[in-house]
């Protein structure tokens, strides 16, 4: 396709020439694509198949929502839960005005925002990765960090604590399997009253009602409250989040107040971030203090707002962090103040293409800060990078990592795929006789979810789906009604694996095993929480003896009963590692683990003829450094264009030549899972085309074209966000070659 096909998302004809004007025609558009959602609403005939059993009304009504959402949702903005949603579009506001960007503007609100693209397909495919780099770089402003003294030590150790003996305390470790690292690591607390706190977070406690602390809360209330960093790594449900909220707001009474921000929380995704903010309301009401929720999706108008009206803490996902930090020439947000930071998901956060946006976030925060970071989840590759952001912090894992709490029973079953929904079925009918509990399933792909909602509703399963395509306001609404009790099976993509904390939430189904198991962990990790028991289903099909292998030494790490069928594929699977037909490596660390997915990764490659034989197949193995240099970069070539599939609608794609870059490079930005996150955060479709061609050949007139990443999407916005994402994996995937080319030469 060529650059002239490519559509313009400027209304046709018209030279925009002030922001103004640009302003009004966004807003038109909007408004336009709003009357037709209406429209298209107002239109749908909502038919319900016969029903297994009576529907209450008022979740009839949610079905139908539901319904009509996976009907229209296809022509809405659709902005991810981390991304650059508002950067990406100031930055395509940049190009089209041909003008140096001025930093910081604030914007009206998110939805203009996601309906702004202006011109980006007009410009040269290199200059668009050039420009994109260039805002890559831009710098959060910075303000010199406040210099005022602030209190961090504020624990004396009650003298119950101080009498026991060393014996003692390790005896009270090894009970729930903790161990501890750092320098002078604090003793255990075994009750709230040994933590010596103001009575007004005493009554907040009292009201919270819980008897006693979690053994996390145990271990790492002592060490945070004396001042020090600390990482935290507790399996899910474990109350990991009172472990860094209680000495929050015990720093923030303890400090003076301020005009600025002096805690900050940061969180990878926009429920955890307003599930955590929820649990802060009892703390603000009761202390007297003020907080702000801030993530995408939401006006940022509003938050800034919040904002300005004062704030002691803030809790945020970065991408819209960010976008506050530089509105307004850093005049909305300043975080030289906080002295006190959460990290919380951690290692999400460390994830692909979020760490550059957080380290950008900690230099703005006060250097002499003090910093925690929890996990349930922590992969060995995640803690150097961990540590960077950590002052010899204390080291406190509860139970080994990344296992599954024992509160949860975990059952399985291997069968074909379209046994899996009457399976589904039954489980359910069985489930429901018992138990009044809610269920949560999981699927991998958004559209799967969709339809198994609605699979469900035909049965007389009343479902709602949930998944990064839908609007902001409906995944706020989904998760509050299935908290509420209003919907009681919630079809989900991972999503919802993190952090969600749904009171009675008793059954998860893992209808499509997770990719990653660190997934697998946080979504069974759903149910069995605070104590509770929970039970998790996952369902396999005899060809998915990867997935099987890996579950059965999360089960052996965690002393589990392994199912005997699930054990013959695990052993199938070994058997195919020790004949060299597969190499082992997987999430769980250890160096000869490390390689798995590669290897999965390769094999699926070579399926899918990505490869040629005249090209070695080890990837890393041969000397392709030579071809890594900046001026490849222009082979990262863009050609966006679009369909028309009715009188005012269009299929927008966007095709990304892949053939000429460096082969690690070119799989780094086409492996599964990366493209699996592009695909749940943009809602777009990401196929392989092509075939490749070795250097120096050519497809003759023919022939198949060279190798390329179809993405195709119902919205321009989504299609240009997963345009991004790839970007941003393909310029680790270059960093990652150059390193390797470094430690190459550097080893003698
Ligand atoms: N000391 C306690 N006693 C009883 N319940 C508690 C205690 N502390 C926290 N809880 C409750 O336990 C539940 C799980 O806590 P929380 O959400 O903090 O878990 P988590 O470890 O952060 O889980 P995840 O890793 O899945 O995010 C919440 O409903 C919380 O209110």
């Amino acid at each position: 396709m060529s650059q002239d096909a490519v559509s313009s998302p400027r209304l046709a004809g018209q030279e925009l020439t002030s922001a103004e004007e640009k302003r009004r025609a966004r807003l038109s558009k909007l408004a336009a694509w709003k009357k037709k959602k209406e429209a298209v609403t107002a239109k749908q005939p909502v038919k319900f198949a016969a029903r297994a059993r009576p529907v209450p009304k008022k979740a009839a009504k949610l079905v139908r929502r539901n319904l009509l959402d996976a009907e229209t949702e296809m022509s809405a903005p659709v902005e991810d839960e981390i991304h650059h949603e508002v950067d990406l579009d100031k930055f395509y506001e940049s190009l089209s005005t041909d003008k140096p960007k001025e930093q910081g503007t604030i914007f009206e609100s998110d939805e203009e925002l996601g309906s702004e693209s202006d011109d980006v397909d007009q410009v040269d495919p290199e200059k668009l990765l050039q420009a994109i780099n260039e805002k890559n770089k831009k710098t959060v402003p910075e303000h010199p960090p406040s210099r005022s003294p602030f209190a961090k030590s504020l624990y004396v150790e009650n003298s119950a604590i101080s009498e026991l003996s060393n014996e003692e305390v390790d005896l009270l470790r090894l009970k729930d399997a903790i161990s501890v690292r750092g320098k002078t690591v604090r003793r255990p607390i075994v009750a709230w009253n040994q933590l010596g706190l103001p009575s007004s977070l005493v009554s907040v406690l009292e009201t919270l009602d819980f008897a006693a602390p979690t053994p996390i809360q145990c271990e790492s209330l002592p060490n945070i409250m004396s001042g020090r960093d600390l990482i935290g790594i507790a399996k899910t449900g474990s109350g990991k989040t009172l472990s860094f909220l209680l000495p929050l707001f015990r720093h923030l009474l303890a400090n003076p107040a301020s005009s600025s921000v002096r805690a900050l929380v940061m969180t990878p995704t926009r429920e955890l971030a307003m599930q955590i903010f929820k649990e802060c309301q009892l703390f603000l009401r009761t202390l007297n203090l003020k907080g702000c929720c801030c993530y995408g999706g939401q006006s940022i108008s509003h938050q800034i707002a919040e904002i300005k009206k004062g704030c002691d803490l803030v809790v945020a996902t970065p991408g819209r962090l960010i976008d506050l930090l530089c509105a307004n020439g850093g005049r909305v947000l300043r975080l030289s103040h906080v002295t006190y930071l959460v990290l919380d998901e951690a290692d999400r956060m460390f994830d692909m293409g979020f760490e550059p946006q957080v380290m950008k976030i900690l230099k703005v925060t006060r250097p002499d800060r003090q910093t925690v970071l929890f996990s349930a989840t922590f992969p060995p590759r995640m803690e150097a990078l961990a540590r960077r952001c950590l002052s010899e912090p204390v080291e406190i894992l509860v139970g080994a990592k990344n296992l599954v709490n024992d509160r949860i029973e975990q059952r399985f079953n291997v069968l074909e795929d379209d046994a899996k929904f009457p399976k589904l079925l039954e489980i359910l009918a069985k489930f429901k006789l018992v138990d009044q509990g809610k269920v949560l399933i999981f699927v991998d792909r958004q559209d799967g979810c969709d339809l198994l909602a609605n699979q469900l509703i035909s049965q007389g399963y009343p479902a709602l789906s949930l998944h990064g395509g839908k609007e902001q306001i409906d995944r706020d609404g989904i998760i509050t009604d299935f908290k509420n009790n209003i919907i009681d099976i919630l079809v989900a993509t991972s999503v919802a694996s993190r952090g969600l904390d749904v009171k009675d939430l008793n059954l998860i189904v893992n209808y499509d095993p997770p990719s990653h198991m660190e997934d697998y962990v946080h979504r069974v990790g759903r149910t069995g929480r605070a104590g509770n028991s929970g039970t998790s289903v996952t369902f396999l099909n005899r060809h998915q003896e990867r997935s099987a292998s890996d579950i059965v030494k999360i089960l052996e790490l965690s002393e589990a009963a392994v199912p005997e069928e699930l054990q013959k594929m695990a052993t199938r699977f070994r058997e195919r590692l020790r004949k060299g037909e597969v190499k082992y490596g997987s999430g769980f660390g250890g160096r000869g683990l490390e390689k798995l997915e590669e290897i999965r990764e390769q094999k699926r490659r070579l399926d899918n003829g990505l490869y040629d034989e005249d090209e070695p197949q080890e990837p890393g193995n041969e000397d392709e450094t030579a071809e890594v240099s900046s001026d490849k970069l222009g082979n990262f070539q863009v050609e966006f264009g679009s369909t028309k599939r009715g009188a005012d609608s269009a299929i927008y794609h966007a095709r990304l030549n892949i053939n000429d870059l460096p082969q690690s490079t070119r799989w780094h930005v086409s492996n599964k899972d990366n493209i699996n996150k592009v695909v749940e955060s943009t809602s777009t479709a990401i196929t392989t085309k092509g075939r490749y061609y070795g250097p120096g050949k050519e497809p003759g007139p023919s022939d198949d074209p060279k190798l390329y990443l179809l993405i195709e999407g119902d919205n321009e916005v989504g299609v240009r966000q997963a345009v991004e994402m790839l970007r941003r994996g393909l310029v680790e995937g270059l960093k990652g070659s150059l390193e390797e080319r470094k430690r190459k030469f550097s080893i003698v």
